[in-house]
């Protein structure tokens, strides 16, 4: 191999030479940028973890954090980067969100929502000792799609360059705090108001989002079909504001909505399962029901139902914030380079049986653990394939 990358061959290839050695040389400097960006933004979030433990105070690190304009830009301008030109064009990062598509598409297009809703009455028949069927399972109505477009309407927090909005299927808002495109609407959802739900007919509805303009301060309960956190819960240093934001999604949703919750982690799907099981419980307390739940190589996947019109925030008898815990949380020799994924402190029994009751957690990829169903059948999900961002 000479300094360049060129191989020689034996069957005269010599002229093909030069060009797989650019094309080396290409793919080289690709990964460099990629390895550039992604160092980027796990600085920014480093360091909002960094300050979160030295000052405490969330309110004000949050205010300073939104207040570094030229910081949050150089970070949108990097995942949009990153999006574009790296995970894009090798179809990795792709993958979380076809996988929201699909998902979508299934519950709302496919049955999914009747199948959900026909099962939760058949449990509840169960439940009171009923044999035969009964008025709930015969009036399992769902929620209806606007008759007049269809299209489901998603609100993507944390979206930052849009990707949602290229599908037909769905009237998309995206939102936050630095968006990297224009179709992206400025709004802290941390910060975000809720009004009181919108009574009009579902066309109206539609022209509501369509004419919402950047900065979103408020938005009415009860307006989205699904709600997506792709990548958003770990950006937050404190199990708190991921607990705020899904109480925020549950009150957004009309019933029978979907929350899709994509988190990262690289390791093995057994690795956290107790910190999934975790997030389950919390989540699910609000008045959700986890429908899916799928192990990426870097992420895991989840959908929640919203299940119950009321959303209950019982913070006196559990602790479930705390739940929404990430192995970050508790990791203070990350900024040494000391990065261990997750605390490894002695068991008592009880987290014994806890871990042992996540092991029933857990997805065998591409098992899908909720819905029971294998996934091999349906369109290939390509995955993230950028451990340095994904271990931030
Ligand atoms: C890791 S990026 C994920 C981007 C995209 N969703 C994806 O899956 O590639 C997290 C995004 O969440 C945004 N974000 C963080 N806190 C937010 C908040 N309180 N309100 C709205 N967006 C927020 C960040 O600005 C950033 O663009």
């Amino acid at each position: 191999m000479d300094l360049a990358g060129t191989v020689l061959s034996s069957d005269g290839g010599a002229d093909r030479q030069p060009v797989r050695g650019a094309a080396l040389a290409a793919t080289r400097s690709g990964k460099l940028e990629q390895e550039k960006l992604s160092g980027l933004v796990k600085r920014v979030h480093r360091k909002l973890r960094r300050k979160y433990r030295e000052v405490g105070d969330f309110e004000k690190i949050w205010r300073e954090h939104c207040e570094d304009e030229e910081m949050l830009s150089e970070y949108a301008v990097a995942m949009k980067n990153l999006a574009d030109n790296h995970w894009a064009r090798s179809c990795e990062g792709e993958g979380r969100i076809e996988w929201c598509r699909s998902v979508c598409q299934e519950y709302f297009q496919d049955g999914g929502m009747k199948k959900a809703l026909d099962k939760d009455a058949r449990s509840a028949q169960h439940a009171l000792g009923l044999t035969a069927p009964s008025l709930a399972l015969q009036d399992s109505a769902p929620c209806r799609l606007d008759q007049q477009s269809g299209k489901i309407r998603l609100l993507d927090v944390g979206s930052c360059f849009n990707p949602f909005l290229k599908f037909d299927e769905f009237l998309t808002v995206g939102i936050d705090i630095v968006p990297a495109v224009e179709s992206v609407h400025k709004c802290d959802f941390l910060n975000m108001q809720l009004q009181p739900p919108l009574q009009l007919a579902p066309d109206a509805v539609d022209a509501f989002l369509l004419q919402l303009r950047s900065p979103i301060d408020a938005l009415p309960a009860q307006l989205f079909h699904v709600v997506v956190f792709s990548l958003l819960l770990s950006y937050f240093p404190s199990p708190y504001q991921r607990w705020i934001c899904c109480k925020k999604a549950h009150e957004l949703l009309a019933l029978h909505g979907l929350l899709l919750v994509i988190t990262p982690d690289s390791s093995q799907p057994n690795r956290h399962a107790l910190m999934m099981r975790s997030w389950r419980v919390a989540v699910e307390s609000l008045g959700f029901k986890r429908c899916k739940y799928v192990k990426f190589s870097h992420m895991h996947l989840m959908a929640f139902r919203k299940v119950s019109a009321e959303t209950s925030s019982d913070l006196v008898s559990q602790n479930y914030p705390e739940m929404l815990y990430i192995p970050q949380d508790f990791n203070n020799a990350e900024e040494e380079g000391g990065f261990s994924d997750v605390p490894t402190p002695g068991r008592s029994d009880f987290e014994d049986d806890q871990l042992a009751r996540g092991f029933d957690e857990l997805p065998d990829a591409p098992y899908d653990s909720d819905s029971g169903e294998s996934q091999t059948s349906s369109a290939p999900f390509h995955e993230l394939d950028d451990p340095i961002l994904l271990h931030s």
